[in-house]
Formats: C-alpha cells, structure tokens, sequence
C-alpha cells in the first residue's frame, strides 16, 4: 500500500500511474469530496482513477503504508507537517522549492520534522499530465540512506515511470527548486518578446547560477547536470505547459495570470534571494525573478540590469 498526500495535479497524477500498475495506493486530500464522487481529475484533464486508488480524507489512512509521497506546493508542507500526526516512517518529497521560514527543501525540512522517518525525494523533468496519461518519464529518487533509496527505486518504478537513484538530496532539492525560478525568467523574455536566442543565453547562465549555489550548498555538479537539474530546467523553460514558464511569459507580456495557479518558483526566488546574499553567493538571474514578482523593479530594468553586467570570463 503506498499513500499520497495531496490530490492536486501531481499527486493525483501518481497515484494514477501507481494504481494503473496495479498497486493499492491511498490518495488523500483536504476537500476530496468530488474527486472521490466522480473519480475524475479535472486538473488532469478528466483522467480517470483507476479502482485500486482509494480517496481519502482521513490522514490516519497514510499509517499503514509502506511511503507517502508528499505532493503539496513547498510553501504548505511545514505547517501541514506541524499540524498532522501522521505516523508514516517513510516519507517521499514530491515538491520543488524552498521554504521561505527556514531557507531549506522539502526534504530537508520533512527529516527536521521527522527525525525517525526515512526521508526521500522525487523530482525531475515530468509534467503531471503526461505522467497520468501514462507517457514514458524519468525521475530522480533521491535519499541519502542508499539502501532505502534502492527499496524505494525499486517499489516506486513501473515500466513507463523510470526512477534513477543518487544519495545527494542537496542537490536534487536545488536542482528542482532552482529551475522554476529560472523558468520564470525565460518565460518572461519570451512573453517580451527578446526572442530564442535570449532565452538559451537565459537558460546556460541561469544553470551556471544553479551549479554555483548548490556546490556552495554542498552539493555535487553531476547532479545538477542529472534528471532533476538540467532535465527539468529545459523541461520548464522550453514549455508552455509549465505554470512557471507561463507566469513569466504573462509577466513578460504584460497579461493577467491566473493567481489561483501553483507557481513554485515565486516564493522560491524570494527564498533563494535571500540564500544568495545570506551565504555571498552571486545569483543575479534569481535577484532579478525576486525583483521583478514583488514589484521592486520593472521589466526594463530587470533586462538591462542583466545586460549591463560587467563582462567576464564564462
Ligand atoms: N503539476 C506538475 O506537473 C508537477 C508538480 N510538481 C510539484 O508538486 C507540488 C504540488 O504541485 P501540484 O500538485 O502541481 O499543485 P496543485 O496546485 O495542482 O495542487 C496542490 C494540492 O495541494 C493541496 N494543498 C495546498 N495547500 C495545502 C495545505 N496547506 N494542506 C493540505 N493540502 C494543501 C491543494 O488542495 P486544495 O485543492 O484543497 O487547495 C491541492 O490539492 C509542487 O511542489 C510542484 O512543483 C512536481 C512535478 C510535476
Ligand atoms: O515541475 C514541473 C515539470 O517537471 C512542472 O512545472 P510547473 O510547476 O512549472 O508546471
């Protein structure tokens, strides 16, 4: 049995992908009510849950489970994780970002809370759509505990969901953190119009950027080079499915963005802005995306500050 907290669209989408193997899974979720009357997702494009995907409302379902993939937006899972008695000992992350309150990942911030639980990651380039639409997608399964990691790998793959394995979860946290920030950066220079060519110049100097903080952090470069780092950052910036490429393509253009809509990378450049100045790292694509959300500057100004950088060696 495998329990999913949170029936948005990416742990709805696993649990689909999960249960179409055949797996018993529990979904659970704060207003489930419809989904569990109709068993249709509507923030799946009506893909329907197949009949070994139970949906829940009460978290005591989540004990008896062999892990529980958390699917919540980051800025929710430490006060869902304060509030809730929930005694899994084994907790998969499934989010991307950074914890405004204490500057860390998801699951970093779920072994503070959890001491005794065994605590993993899941990221990497995959749309929730295409994932509940059965299309072939590979993720990373990070836990610094490798024997735990491999049970996990091997209990959480099925035939079109590929998981690949590192103990380095510092790095896979900010690899998936990082890329939404910059997706926003690329969708906003899109939305302005300044072309392909921006973007890719966008895109190599916003990896650069994500390289340098994450081997500040500890981190190892082969993984920011893996699945969860640059797999993803030209996942998210290349596409106008993601939510973090559209914010900023509205942004860019000028548009109203829908503010219902989970856009990750918002909070996180706030979070990663304040990581960068906290530690002296230099993150100027991410001081900008900070800038640019809260208003503090405008989009010509956060270009040209960008262009009039002094140059430098690459
Ligand atoms: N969508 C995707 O393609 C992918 C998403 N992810 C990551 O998954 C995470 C979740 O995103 P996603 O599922 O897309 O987001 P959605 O907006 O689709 O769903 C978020 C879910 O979290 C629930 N939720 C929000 N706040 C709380 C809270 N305080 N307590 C309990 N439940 C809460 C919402 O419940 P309610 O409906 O009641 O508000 C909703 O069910 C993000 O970190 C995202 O980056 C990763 C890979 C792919
Ligand atoms: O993380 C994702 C793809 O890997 C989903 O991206 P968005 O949250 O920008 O839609």
């Amino acid at each position: 049995m495998i329990g999913v907290v949170g029936a948005g669209a990416f742990g709805t989408a696993l649990a689909v992908a999960l249960g179409r193997e055949g797996y018993k899974v529990r979904l659970w979720g704060r207003d489930v009510g419809p989904l569990a009357a109709s068993r249709m997702s509507d923030r799946l494009g009506g893909v329907r849950l197949p009949d070994s995907v139970t949906v829940t409302a009460e978290l005591s379902a989540m004990d008896q489970t062999e892990a529980v993939l958390l699917a919540l937006p980051m800025q929710a899972v430490a006060g869902f994780l304060r509030g809730s008695d929930m005694q899994a000992q084994t907790l998969v992350a499934c989010c991307k970002g950074v914890d405004l309150q204490t500057l860390t990942g998801p699951a970093t911030l779920m072994s503070q809370a959890r001491p005794k639980a065994t605590v993993a990651l899941l990221t990497g380039p995959s749309f929730a759509a295409d994932i509940a639409r059965g299309l072939p997608t590979a993720l990373t399964l990070a836990c610094a505990d490798d024997a735990a990691g491999q049970r996990l790998q091997r209990l959480l793959s099925t035939p079109v969901l590929r998981l690949y394995r590192t103990v380095d979860v510092t790095g896979a946290e900010l690899g998936g953190a990082l890329k939404n920030v910059i997706a926003i950066a690329a969708g906003t220079v899109i939305g302005a119009g300044l072309g392909e060519s921006a973007r890719a110049a966008l895109m190599t100097r916003g990896y650069a950027e994500m390289v340098r903080l994450a081997l500040a952090l500890g981190a190892r470069a082969e993984t920011l080079a893996g699945l969860s780092g640059f797999g993803d950052l030209v996942l998210t910036c290349g596409s106008a499915q993601s939510r973090n490429f559209s914010y900023g393509h509205a942004l860019g253009a000028g548009t109203p963005f829908n503010a219902s809509v989970t856009v990750e990378g918002v909070a996180t450049a706030r979070a990663v802005a304040r990581l960068g100045i906290e530690r002296g790292i230099d993150l100027p694509v991410t001081a900008m995306v900070a800038a640019l959300v809260d208003g503090r500057i405008d989009l010509s100004a956060a270009i040209q500050s960008l262009l009039t950088r002094p140059l430098k060696a690459e």
